[in-house]
């Protein structure tokens, strides 16, 4: 059967009896046959085929061009995956308005950009978009989630680390109220120290909250040390998922040559 109609069979189902609650097997996120060329025809994504657990971190790991950043930006549609490919909660993405998705999808990039103005304003900037003005205690709350005590509520972003306006991003970020948190190499502009800060907020979101998290890292000690899950991505495809005290167990030569040298 092609898998279009396959999805689009399954889509009945989930948005008829289960919409917006996840899928009954846990799969926050669906990707199948997920697939992108460059504009020249040179293929970045080869059909992906993975499902992402609700409530878990998932590390996605491979080698520099393989795909990465590509694959996690088509699940907010940061460009725009082929219909019948991506599904949040059973529901293809394509048919959620992409500001709403954007919403329970919050992304976080390697470097924070923070807007003019205070963290305060930075966290509550989403939320005001959507006509809700947070008070100073669910600012406060937001700060305290990404680990930054309250007096940072009036500094400027000239003013801060660039860990402490990652963690900031982060606030910024969760005041969208976000199921799941796209992340792509979080960490690798920061110290160890805000490196640590950063992985402890990522677990307790998780553990607090069951947020699902998916993670963009170069790191292999990084992902040991917080994902569940991990993905390994070789040329546009993914070719093992597994446990990460189990990624010597990896199968795929390329796979196994990218985790030998890293
Ligand atoms: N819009 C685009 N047009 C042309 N080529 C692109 C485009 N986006 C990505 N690529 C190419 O696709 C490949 C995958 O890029 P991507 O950034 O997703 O890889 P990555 O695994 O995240 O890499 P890295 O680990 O170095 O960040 C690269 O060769 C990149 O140059």
């Amino acid at each position: 059967m092609p898998f279009l109609e396959e999805a689009g069979e399954h889509l009945l189902v989930v948005d008829a009896e289960d919409a917006g609650k996840g899928e009954e097997d846990g799969t926050k996120f669906r990707i199948r046959s997920l697939t992108k060329k460059s504009e020249a025809g040179v293929p970045i994504l080869n059909g992906i085929e993975v499902d992402i657990p609700k409530g878990q971190i998932v590390g996605i790991i491979g080698p520099s061009g393989s795909g990465k950043s590509t694959m996690l930006r088509a699940l907010n549609r940061l460009w725009e995956p082929p219909l019948g490919t991506v599904f949040l909660d059973g529901r293809d993405i394509r048919d959620l308005d992409v500001l709403t998705l954007r919403r329970k999808v919050g992304m976080l990039f390697q470097l924070p950009a923070l807007f003019e103005g205070t963290v305060a304003e930075n966290i509550r900037y989403g939320p005001q978009l959507r006509g809700k003005k947070l008070n100073d205690e669910e600012v406060y709350k937001l700060l305290r989630l990404a680990d930054l005590d309250p007096s940072f509520l009036s500094k400027t972003g000239g003013e801060l680390s660039v860990g402490q306006a990652q963690r900031v991003a982060l606030a910024r970020t969760l005041a969208n109220k976000p199921e799941v948190l796209l992340l792509d190499e979080p960490t690798s502009a920061l110290d160890p120290i805000s490196t640590e800060n950063i992985e402890g907020v990522l677990v307790n979101l998780k553990k607090k909250q069951g947020m699902t998290i998916i993670m963009v890292s170069h790191s292999i000690k990084q992902i040991q040390r917080i994902a569940d899950i991990v993905c390994l991505l070789v040329k546009g495809e993914i070719v093992e998922v597994l446990k990460p005290d189990q990624l010597s167990e990896a199968k795929h030569p390329m796979a196994q040559r990218f985790l030998q040298l890293s």
